[in-house]
């Protein structure tokens, strides 16, 4: 099996304060794997390693073949090339159409070909049912579909790994059933998701693989058949 993340003996700090130790954990390609934990357990920290906001100083990492421990300031707009980051504050930007902020990252990533960027964001506008969109602006649009839009730009890059913080925390559990629908449709096609989240709602209707974040300890739990 492809190993998308393997961190071995990790721990994890924001400035001198230790927030998660001895962190083992591996993620294979097509899981898709649930990151649960109160306020303030680590969560977000956790996944700020992941895409390299903070740095791996203990222990061994790897994702998407990159080495975490020796991951160089210069590496990390090519590693996140690989990973799909959606947040919970969805982070589009608001003076431009749903169309444009994808043609934005797609030439701040070395994108040239007019027409297959166009093509592109057809393609990932389609796969999270916007495509009669693309023209609006994001404050026209509602909390479900602006974070649908986020989810199309993280898939832009065929990334190899998806890491979702929080990606339903603003909203009503309706739309987020909606938007899990579409992670769960993207992680059927082959994707492997990392999703940090505390709406047990979601969890109970889909289970899955589910590690917690508890005590500055990172293990997985074994989920009830309710
Ligand atoms: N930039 C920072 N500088 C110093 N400490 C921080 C920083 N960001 C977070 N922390 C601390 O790290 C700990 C873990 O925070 P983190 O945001 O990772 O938790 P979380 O589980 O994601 O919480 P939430 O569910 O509220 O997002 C908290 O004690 C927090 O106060």
């Amino acid at each position: 099996m492809e190993q998308i993340l393997n961190l071995r003996g990790v721990s994890i700090f924001q400035r001198e304060n230790l927030i998660l130790s001895e962190v083992n954990l591996t993620i294979n390609k097509g899981d898709f794997v649930y990151l649960i934990g109160k306020t303030g357990s680590g969560k977000s920290s956790f996944m700020k390693t992941l895409y390299g906001d903070l740095p791996l100083t203990n222990g061994e990492g790897s994702i998407v073949d990159f080495n975490l421990k020796t991951l160089k300031e210069k590496e990390i707009p090519f590693l996140r090339r690989k990973l799909g980051i959606v947040f919970q504050d969805f982070q589009l930007l608001q003076d431009r159409t749903v169309a444009d902020n994808l043609l934005f990252v797609l030439k701040a990533t070395g994108w040239k070909d007019k027409e297959k960027m166009q093509a592109k964001i057809d393609e990932v506008l389609d796969k999270v049912d916007m495509k009669t969109k693309n023209f609006k602006f994001p404050y026209q649009l509602s909390g479900g579909e602006q974070q649908r839009i986020a989810i199309a730009r993280a898939l832009l890059n065929d990334p190899e790994l998806i890491l979702a913080d929080e990606p339903t925390g603003n909203l009503d559990p309706q739309t987020s059933i909606e938007v899990m629908q579409v992670l769960q449709e993207i992680n059927k096609n082959g994707r492997t998701i990392l999703m940090a989240t505390h709406d047990y709602a979601l969890l109970l209707k889909y289970p899955s693989k589910t590690l917690k974040c508890d005590e500055g300890k990172v293990f997985e739990v074994v989920q009830k058949n309710a």
